[in-house]
């Protein structure tokens, strides 16, 4: 079985993503911004999709939500690939899949109220049967989100209101269809730290009573460790997945030097991510052109761990280092992890659990 496969006990996954990969053709060339990736989601499950800007999440998700097509491999939802799928089971797929932008001031039309904004799916969809159901339901969704009093903000613009009531707006509109995922697209990142925090505690509340599954994609490992923490992540770097488990394994016990280099990085005094730093400098900090990929392990030119011959030959796959934790690293699938982030140490919850 490999490392990502799941054991029949398990719930079917809800989306999975089977060997995709996506090629841009751009001025320096063709470049492959995801390759080959294998990712599922189960229903209600958080999955955190964390790497450096330019690593490949927003082409990921795009995949995962359909909004792009892959160059190759499959998207499949409940079983099915989403790409032979008639318009009716199409339309349904698209529903049950919402995304949630960083920047809601441009995915929100500045033209339309709240309202506006919010009824309009349940209208389309047959959702509700009439507009004043339709305003009804609007309340409960504001609500859900923390807008309240909801009618303060019925009629109100996106102009008006500020970054952090935006997302709220954006998060209400994506509930509107009754998802069985959210695809949250650094949607915190754009906001002040405190609206962070509390946006963070709402899409969490959201998680929770809703059991809605995320797919939750940052940069920032202390928020994957906030918000993901009793769910998976899973590292990228230049558009393949280079470590991946249970969220607490890859904070408390990282083994690809990548993950590793990417929690040294945190400037927060985070005493958990501060035991697991692993003291050990980046041979080069810059990364490497897409257009140009180094041979082998593209993090060579910049890994502490770098064996020549071994890691600029052939590209490491994902392979199970310890249970349930799979890194693609030559060195650390033949020599395990070095001492300095050893054994996993026993924690219970996070933050954000
Ligand atoms: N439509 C496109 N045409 C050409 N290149 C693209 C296109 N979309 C993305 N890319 C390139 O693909 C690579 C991955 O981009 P992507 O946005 O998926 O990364 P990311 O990890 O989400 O980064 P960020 O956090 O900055 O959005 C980047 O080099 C980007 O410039």
């Amino acid at each position: 079985m490999s490392a990502l496969e799941k054991s029949p006990r398990e719930a079917a996954p809800l989306i999975t993503l089977g060997g995709v990969s996506q090629v841009f053709d751009t001025a320096a060339g063709p470049i492959r911004a995801v390759d080959d990736i294998e990712l599922s989601i189960n229903p209600g499950e958080v999955l955190c999709l964390v790497g450096e800007s330019g690593s490949g999440k927003t082409t990921a998700a795009r995949m995962a939500a359909g909004l792009a097509r892959p160059s190759s491999g499959q998207v499949s939802f409940g079983g099915t690939d989403i790409w032979s799928m008639k318009r009716a089971e199409f339309g349904t797929f698209r529903r049950s899949v919402q995304y949630v932008h960083q920047d809601p001031y441009a995915s929100l039309n500045p033209t339309r109220t709240i309202q506006q904004t919010i009824t309009a799916p349940l209208l389309k969809h047959g959702v509700v049967k009439s507009k004043k159901e339709a305003a009804e339901k609007a309340v409960e969704l504001l609500t859900k989100v923390d807008l309240t009093p909801a009618a303060n903000y019925l009629p109100k613009f996106p102009h008006q209101l500020s970054g952090g009531q935006r997302q709220r707006v954006a998060v209400a509109r994506a509930l509107t269809l009754d998802p069985k995922l959210i695809i949250a697209d650094e949607s915190t990142s754009m906001l002040d730290v405190s609206i962070r925090i509390s946006v963070l505690a709402m899409l969490g509340r959201l998680r929770d009573d809703l059991g809605v599954g995320f797919l939750f994609i940052t940069h920032d490992l202390a928020i994957a460790k906030y918000f993901g923490w009793r769910g998976k992540t899973a590292v990228m770097y230049l558009g393949r997945i280079v470590e991946f488990g249970p969220t607490p394994k890859i904070i408390n016990a990282p083994t690809h030097p990548y993950t590793r280099a990417l929690i040294d990085a945190i400037p927060e005094p985070d005493p958990d991510l501060t035991k697991t730093k692993g003291r050990e400098s980046l041979r080069s900090l810059e990364i490497p052109s897409l257009a140009n990929l180094p041979a082998g392990c593209s993090f060579h030119p910049r890994c502490p761990q770098f064996e020549d011959g071994l890691c600029d030959g052939k590209v490491p796959q994902l392979v199970e280092i310890r249970s349930g934790q799979s890194a693609a690293c030559h060195v650390v699938a033949r020599d395990g992890v070095p001492e300095v982030h050893g054994a996993p140490k026993a924690r219970s919850g996070g933050p954000g659990a």
